[in-house]
């Protein structure tokens, strides 16, 4: 059996200039011990104009907490106003880009496909893409969440060759959970989770599913972290509001003592 190191990312949104960015990961860098970083992978997804500063900090004090962005321009330069690419980002040394976040295919229109030409984007440059998935109210109400959200893997991967695919990392964001308070049941997110799994071994093959990291992401706290990271496809967490709150996002690092 393959283990996989959990993987706890914050992602900020769009929260926390660059000082106040400086200010967070000070505190994480103090509170976290080696003995932690043995046990989760612990990242940060900033704003892109705080990128740099937390490059300064990890690089200067050689911190083992890893950095990414939370979005990727398909292309790799030219005339796209506003983006910012995959050059730019593993010149910055991120670990990770998320992909396809619910907030970015509802509010900036990503589909599928901008989906899987970002994730090709990341692979291209060396970054390893946080693809994410999940259903809306709608979906899960109608009973269609398992279905709806193995589409947009399927389309996320479409074309992703498996040496890339086995270090991808899969969140699973059921939209209803995002930011109300109202956490999916670890039995939601083991559902969910365990048929990404299972989709991943059909289009590749169970060994390289078995390495695959499978987040849960969606009001994820310091009290309800440890069921949900008890389910067996449950290998970390991608962590909106409690991650802007050093020592709550600490606790979660530490869902073991919980
Ligand atoms: O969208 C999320 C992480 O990407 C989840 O946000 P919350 O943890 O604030 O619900």
């Amino acid at each position: 059996m393959t283990t996989r190191t959990p993987l706890m990312a914050g992602n900020w949104k769009m929260n926390l200039n660059h000082l106040e960015a400086i200010a967070h990961v000070q505190k994480l860098a103090f509170a976290l011990t080696d003995k932690d970083y043995d046990a989760v992978e612990v990242a940060v997804l900033p704003p892109f104009v705080d990128l740099r500063s937390v490059q300064t900090l990890v690089d200067g004090d050689k911190l083992k907490i890893k950095y990414g962005a939370q979005d990727i321009s398909a292309h790799d330069s030219g005339a796209y106003t506003g983006e910012i690419s995959g050059p730019m980002l593993s010149k910055l040394k991120c670990t990770y880009v998320a992909v396809g976040h619910s907030e970015r295919r509802q509010y900036h229109g990503e589909s599928d496909e901008i989906c899987n030409a970002k994730v090709k984007a990341a692979f291209r440059h060396g970054i390893t893409p946080i693809l994410c998935v999940g259903e809306g109210l709608d979906i899960r109400k109608a009973g269609e969440q398992v279905p709806y959200t193995l589409s947009q893997l399927d389309g996320g991967l479409e074309g992703v060759p498996a040496d890339q695919v086995e270090s991808i990392v899969i969140a699973y964001e059921p939209v209803w959970a995002i930011g109300t308070g109202e956490v999916a049941t670890p039995d939601d997110a083991q559902e969910v989770c365990g048929a990404i799994r299972g989709r991943l071994a059909e289009l590749y093959s169970q060994e390289l599913a078995d390495k695959v990291r499978i987040q849960y992401g969606g009001s994820v706290k310091s009290g309800n972290i440890a069921a949900i990271m008890a389910q067996p496809d449950v290998d970390g967490a991608l962590i909106g509001g409690a991650a802007l709150d050093a020592d709550e996002f600490v606790k979660i690092v530490r869902f073991r003592d919980q």
